[in-house]
């Protein structure tokens, strides 16, 4: 079914997103993430519960200094309290005094809610949802109803659940919202729950709101839009209370690509994936690889039969064009590869190479051995590009290795560690002997310091190489301490990174082939062999 019904997005990242454990965002992470949501042409962004806690108060003030360009943003509160006069609680006047033209505000349709939760009685809900609507459209604000724990409640109650939103309507609130609050139902529940409340109160727009918990969050808030709501609501990737929200970075391409909705301009569409990645970098949590549409795995082919097949047409393994959304193409290096991955890489490290040239199967050979041994090329394409410039006789030697040995001292008690190393090596560079001694405060550190002050003498470039990440994994488990590690380290020269693997029974030597490497490439960089730097 497509169809060009308006939808209207409602983004909460910043009030049901930052309820996620794990997230606590400051006054300036809520104002970037508001204003990126506003660029990406989101209609609502619910800023928070002003009064809840003194930064939810400043962002509504800040955001006056430096007012969105198109969305609205929206302060979001409960009902009055049980028995309390609407005008009289100091909590809906800090609402208000956010100045926000639209408030949300969240009130009990499962009547477990109001006798326990609340401890009031039924009627009592429906005045506190009432007072409190009519009181802020006394005061000029537009009013969106959150129902929380709808479906709950309308399964346990039908009849009182449709008073609640009897309640919400008469007392002027334009949008009503389903919330799936404990986030259980089911697609087939949904649609239906959705439908019944459509005939039952036909006059008013509806909106969905759901959590994760049954893993459902998308599929049911397509369902309610299938059965005729008009407002999503959801978070950047997901965020939110337990298991998450709707995520918006998997919904909104879903309902407007392949359901023919019209939620936002196909351009701003293309800033979804740089819009997930900059949230989950404020948010301070790594993105999810292998998110749907955003993440960085989810236009990447491994398997060489999906490489062959893709090179010639897209289409064949991907559901549609990742540029739509912001996203790229990416082909991984691995066991799994064939030929047409080799190629693939030859192309992007500028390296002339024919199907057809016995060379290339050698290389898909030596790679696939390689891996069987432990290393992994598709985190360390650096190394890859070695790999294959070094069967096509492009690849200089250095230095020749003659030895080298490291020396640790280190002296701990409890709670306090002290320690240094010391590395000696001995190289020989263009007929030259040479034996350098460096210090760090590891093996590796000492080692790596080593190497450069041996080679860069002859290679003074070298001095703008630094190491930016390390990591070792062990490959054999069972091994205990005779294990096999492998080691991924992360080189820069101030401008590009790239990362090299080296693969040893000896934590040292696979640290020291993966570190030579690294300089390696780092000169590769600036030779003429490259024609163009590539970022690897
Ligand atoms: C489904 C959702 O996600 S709704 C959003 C929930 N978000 C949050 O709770 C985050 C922000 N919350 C807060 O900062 C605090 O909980 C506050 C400021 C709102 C309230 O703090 P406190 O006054 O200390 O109350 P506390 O947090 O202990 O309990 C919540 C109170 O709200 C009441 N309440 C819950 N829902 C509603 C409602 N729809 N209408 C009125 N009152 C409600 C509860 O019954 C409880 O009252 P009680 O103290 O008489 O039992
Ligand atoms: C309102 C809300 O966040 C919920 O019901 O889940």
């Amino acid at each position: 079914m497509t169809s060009d019904r308006k939808i209207w997005l409602y983004d909460t990242t910043l009030r049901d997103g930052s309820q996620r454990e794990g997230i606590a965002l400051s006054l300036e992470d809520k104002l970037k993430i508001a204003h990126q949501l506003d660029q990406m042409g989101i209609p609502f962004i619910e800023g928070g519960w002003p009064g809840a806690n003194p930064k939810d108060v400043q962002f509504f003030w800040k955001l006056k200094e430096e007012p969105l360009q198109q969305a609205e943003v929206v302060a979001f509160c409960s009902t009055r309290r049980p028995h309390q006069n609407a005008a009289q609680e100091r909590m809906l006047q800090s609402v208000l005094a956010a100045g926000t033209l639209w408030i949300t505000l969240f009130g009990k349709s499962w009547d477990l809610h109001v006798t326990e939760g609340l401890q009031t009685n039924l009627s009592e809900n429906l005045a506190m949802i009432k007072d409190t609507i009519e009181y802020f459209r006394s005061q000029g604000r537009r009013v969106i109803y959150d129902a929380e724990h709808w479906f709950d409640g309308y399964k346990n109650n039908p009849e009182y659940a449709i008073t609640t939103l009897q309640a919400a309507t008469e007392a002027g609130a334009e949008w009503l919202v389903l919330c799936d609050t404990n986030g259980g139902s089911l697609p087939h529940e949904i649609s239906q729950i959705v439908k019944e409340v459509n005939q039952a109160i036909p006059q008013i727009q509806l909106g969905i709101h759901t959590h994760n918990d049954a893993g459902t969050a998308v599929a049911n808030a397509i369902a309610a839009v299938r059965s005729g709501v008009t407002m999503v609501q959801g978070t950047i990737n997901g965020y939110g209370e337990r298991c998450g929200n709707a995520n918006l970075c998997t919904l909104i391409p879903n309902l407007q690509i392949k359901l023919g909705y019209d939620c936002i301009e196909a351009e701003q569409l293309t800033q979804l994936t740089k819009t997930s990645r900059l949230v989950s970098e404020i948010v301070n949590l790594a993105p999810d690889d292998h998110a749907p549409f955003v993440g960085r795995s989810a236009f990447a082919h491994k398997a060489g039969v999906h490489v062959a097949a893709v090179e010639k047409n897209p289409l064949t393994y991907e559901h549609l064009q990742p540029e739509l959304i912001g996203n790229q193409r990416r082909i991984v290096i691995s066991d799994q590869s064939g030929l047409s991955n080799v190629l693939h890489y030859a192309e992007k490290f500028g390296i002339e190479l024919a199907k057809q040239d016995p060379t290339c199967r050698q290389i898909l050979e030596k790679l696939k051995t390689l891996e069987n041994q432990g290393y992994q090329f598709e985190a360390a394409e650096a190394s890859f590009e070695l790999l294959m410039r070094s069967a096509l006789g492009q690849r200089k030697e250095m230095f020749q290795l003659k030895g080298f040995q490291v020396h640790c001292e280190i002296h701990r008690d409890i709670d306090h560690f002290e320690g240094d190393a010391l590395a000696t090596i001995k190289v020989e560079v263009d007929g030259k002997d040479l034996l350098e001694v460096a210090e760090g405060n590891g093996p590796v550190s000492a080692l790596d310091q080593a190497i450069r002050k041996a080679l860069v003498k002859f290679y003074p470039e070298i001095a703008k190489f630094h190491l930016t990440d390390y990591k070792v994994r062990i490959l054999d488990g069972t091994a205990g301490t005779a294990a096999k590690t492998r080691v991924l380290v992360e080189s820069s020269n101030g401008q590009e990174r790239w990362t090299t693997v080296g693969v040893s029974a000896n934590i040292l030597d696979a640290s020291y082939q993966a570190v030579v490497e690294g300089i390696e490439y780092g000169l590769l960089l600036q030779s003429s062999l490259k024609t163009k730097v590539t970022t690897i």
